[in-house]
């Protein structure tokens, strides 16, 4: 069983338009409506592939009962932790070149007891898990240091943890030594505090953040593929770049598909790098199923290409 956890869920609306002009009326040429937040993308990723998966979600308003609704389409185990405040909505606008623009809600706050109830229901729900997967933003009212105190209240129960997430909250994560980190391109400029424009550079930034706490770090690269770095080996894969559709959630489909594969080493990277291909050829945030995976296509180089310039995100 992997459990994951998502602080800050969301409901996903994704519209399509034909192309968006800023202040002008825009008719949608279709909507999507999908539980999101992280920790629910992975989990829906993993069930829908046949993993079994638990999801700690606070949830609280109608769209929290909308959130649970949405989730009842997937054979998640959800432990809902109820809040006084509701859960956000996200938009994304998608053009038809496959473009996002994404507005993210900051969340509603959650107060003291909440918190520790959200901890507690997190500790509880993970007892014999395979992995924990702590993913995503914190709400307001969350301190920084969430995901490190349950990175060490889990690692002293011999748990395997995996941290997702951007910001102060990546950097206090560091510290407590989780499994693994999944930082994208951006949240990984963001914590070496420096552009990087090559593969070389990725990986040298990878490596500095496992000598500050990581055991290993999956680098998500968009068309680039990614980039795994653990304590003895380096490895960079990618898919054949396909016409994307949705980036939403490609990224959270891509650390499911390394989970599902063992969570480490050159297999799960390929399984890695064919889940997230998969997502961005599906609309909206929608999960990728066994049909439409193509592992045999994904390429790990041989001989990493240090100088090779990233052609950017999707
Ligand atoms: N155009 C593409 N063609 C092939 N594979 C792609 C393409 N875009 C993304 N991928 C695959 O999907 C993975 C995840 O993409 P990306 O790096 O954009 O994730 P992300 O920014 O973490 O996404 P999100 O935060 O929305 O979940 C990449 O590592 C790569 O394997
Ligand atoms: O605001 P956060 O928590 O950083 O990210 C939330 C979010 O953008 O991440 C998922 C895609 O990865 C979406 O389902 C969701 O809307």
């Amino acid at each position: 069983m992997i459990v994951t956890v998502t602080a800050n869920p969301s409901i996903d609306r994704t519209v399509e338009v034909a192309a968006l002009v800023r202040g002008s009326l825009h008719r949608a040429t279709a909507v999507h409506v999908q539980p999101g937040g992280k920790g629910i993308n992975v989990a829906r990723a993993l069930v829908c592939n046949g993993v079994k998966a638990r999801a700690v979600v606070p949830a609280g308003g109608a769209e929290g009962e909308q959130l649970i609704s949405l989730l009842s389409d997937y054979s998640i185990d959800v432990v809902r932790v109820p809040t006084l405040g509701t859960v956000r909505m996200n938009v994304s606008v998608i053009e038809p070149d496959a473009t996002v623009t994404k507005l993210n809600e900051p969340g509603a706050r959650l107060t003291e007891p909440e918190t520790t109830a959200l901890a507690d229901a997190i500790i509880n729900a993970s007892h014999n898990a395979s992995y924990v997967v702590l993913a995503g933003s914190l709400p307001p009212g969350v301190r920084d240091d969430f995901y490190a105190g349950l990175i060490t209240r889990l690692t002293d129960e011999d748990t395997q943890v995996v941290v997702d997430t951007s910001g102060p909250a990546l950097r206090a994560a560091l510290a407590a030594g989780p499994t693994l980190i999944k930082p994208n391109h951006h949240e990984l400029e963001e914590a070496v505090d420096r552009p990087l424009a090559t593969i070389g550079e990725v990986i040298e930034a990878a490596r500095e953040l496992c000598s500050l706490g990581a055991k290993a770090v999956l680098a998500s690269l968009g068309q680039d593929g990614a980039v795994l770095v653990d304590a003895t080996e380096t490895w960079h894969a990618e898919a054949p770049v396909v016409t994307a559709r949705s980036s939403v959630g490609a990224g959270d489909a891509m650390l499911a598909g390394f989970l599902a594969a063992g969570g480490k080493g050159r297999q799960a990277l390929v399984s890695a790098v064919a889940w997230g291909a998969a997502a961005v050829s599906l609309p909206g945030s929608t999960m990728p199923r066994p049909d439409d995976l193509r592992p045999h296509l994904v390429e790990v180089h041989p001989r990493i290409k240090a100088g090779r310039e990233l052609r950017g995100d999707n």
